[in-house]
């Protein structure tokens, strides 16, 4: 390819050659190394993010396809005692500890019951447990079971956090359904003075346990005991969690004269109804409300066609932009620069091998979808750690982040329709993430095709305008568990 990254001028023709080996290897070798079952013990006050972080781990590792669940002992609680008031968590009410201790024992049974079966790989146990006793039974509960563990405590002195928690709680807990929402801010309150009397945080006396300390999410965190793979990328995942508000924008570059001719892969330069679309996309972007002080970074795979889209927008408002090697399109291998029919043809085994498991299908001499996914990782990470970012990439590559945030399941996202010269604009809130679409009105074909067709890229319609079934799968960050489960 022309446009080649510096590592691939550093590493030569022979990196370049074998790169698709490489990621292939680094897939496996992901795969491998996750052989290990870990339990995340949430510790933490009510309203201190706790099932917000729960929620974050399970979506990042379910996207790199390592399994994991949520154990929320407030679920199990409620079974017995639906609608608590404040007192029920008084740690001097007998009757009120003994109901939670036995909540905490079937939530804890039920996890290592799910534990049993060895391709299930990371239990997050969403509780406070905030004393040290109620810890000390965890770790030795686990310790006899023969499962690592990893405690992560979530301390906030944020106002503005806890309030927002408490917002949230009052009007999503199935412990306040039918209240009024002033009353039930109030009980909630109570409740967390009822913990706080209680609670110990995690210290010197605890040195034997892995932990996590993260505060006011993301902004310091403190490690103890990591010991193994897993565990060192959940808390560099952690390392990088912030709440600051902020947007991610999503675009895939204009159309490319590859994209009129059908053909898929390749460098090629964009067509002149893609200048257009570059040329529209800071109207665009200030359509879809741009951020007021925050600076935007852009960034751009190592392709022609996303550098040549980002053009009018570096220009026009001077931002910095950052070309990533691993945002380059799925690597099409030998069937590169060929159009579906043509693959169809020529590969007629690998077309149906495709249509028939496309994430897992891997073009010989390239990759697949899965592959995709590994080599994102980091983007993932550094999307975690950054602000206000503008990504402009590739087809394959748009649907695999949206996969991420939108929790798309993995038969589903390769087939997703994304529309050319539409900019998608992603704004995490407390509990999921929000989409909006902003079409640019300069018509361009559509590079998507449903299972089974050869046919070449056509004229795109109203109807393939819509990314449509996408958008309803929306959860992202717990928010289903939160309003199962609410607080215990
Ligand atoms: O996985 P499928 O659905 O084939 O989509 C990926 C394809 O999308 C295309 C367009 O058809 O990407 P791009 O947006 O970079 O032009 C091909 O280059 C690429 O192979």
């Amino acid at each position: 390819m022309a446009n080649q990254s510096p590592l691939d001028v550093y590493l030569g023709n022979d990196w370049t050659r074998h790169k698709a080996d490489f990621w292939r290897a680094m897939a496996d070798h992901v795969s491998q190394a996750d052989a290990g079952q870990v339990v995340l013990v949430m510790v933490g006050l009510p309203a201190r993010g706790k099932s917000l972080i729960s929620g974050k781990v399970k979506r990042y590792l379910q996207w790199t396809s390592v399994k994991a669940e949520i154990f929320n002992v407030g679920k199990y609680r409620r079974e017995g005692t639906p609608h608590p008031d404040a007192k029920f968590f008084d740690a001097g009410n007998p009757e009120g500890e003994k109901a939670r201790r036995a909540a905490a024992e079937a939530a804890v049974a039920d996890m290592l019951k799910w534990l049993k079966d060895p391709a299930n790989k990371v239990a997050i146990l969403d509780a406070t447990n905030s004393t040290k006793s109620r810890r000390k039974w965890i770790y030795e509960k686990l310790e006899e079971a023969r499962m690592a563990h990893c405690f992560v405590e979530s301390k906030c002195d944020d106002e503005e956090l806890i309030m927002a928690n408490i917002l949230d709680v009052k009007t999503t807990s199935p412990d306040y359904v039918g209240q009024n929402p002033e009353e039930a801010a109030r009980d909630f309150r109570d409740r967390i003075k009822m913990y706080e009397k209680v609670y110990q945080t995690i210290d010197e006396s605890e040195k034997h346990l892995t932990y996590v300390k993260v505060t006011n999410i993301g902004h310091q965190v403190v490690i103890n005991r990591i010991q193994d793979y897993l565990q060192s990328r959940l808390v560099y995942f952690l390392t990088n969690l912030h709440i600051k508000p902020r947007s991610i924008w999503l675009s895939r570059h204009g159309e490319s004269e590859y994209n009129l001719e059908g053909k898929i892969g390749g460098d090629a330069n964009l067509s002149s109804r893609g200048f257009q679309y570059a040329k529209m996309l800071p109207e665009l972007l200030r359509r879809s409300g741009l951020p007021k002080d925050a600076p935007l970074t852009v960034w751009t795979s190592t392709l022609k066609r996303t550098n040549q889209t980002a053009e009018g927008i570096v220009e026009e408002f001077g931002w910095e932009k950052l070309q990533w090697k691993a945002l380059d399109e799925l690597d099409s291998g030998t069937c590169d620069g060929m159009t579906y029919a043509e693959i169809a043809d020529q590969y007629p085994e690998d077309f149906k091998a495709r249509d028939d498991d496309k994430y897992n299908y891997r073009y010989r001499g390239g990759e697949s979808y899965r592959d995709v996914v590994i080599r994102l990782e980091p983007i993932i990470m550094e999307l975690e750690r950054s602000e206000n970012v503008l990504i402009i990439t590739h087809q394959a590559i748009v649907r695999c982040i949206f996969a991420y945030f939108m929790q798309v399941d993995q038969a589903k996202s390769p087939w997703m329709e994304v529309p050319l010269h539409t900019l998608m604009k992603l704004t995490p809130r407390a509990y999921g993430v929000e989409v909006e679409k902003f079409k640019a009105n300069i018509s361009a074909v559509s590079t998507w095709r449903p299972k089974g067709s050869t046919a070449k890229h056509h004229e795109a319609g109203e109807a393939d305008t819509v990314v449509g079934e996408v958008v309803a799968n929306g959860h992202g960050n717990g928010k289903e568990e939160e309003q199962k489960n609410g607080t215990n």
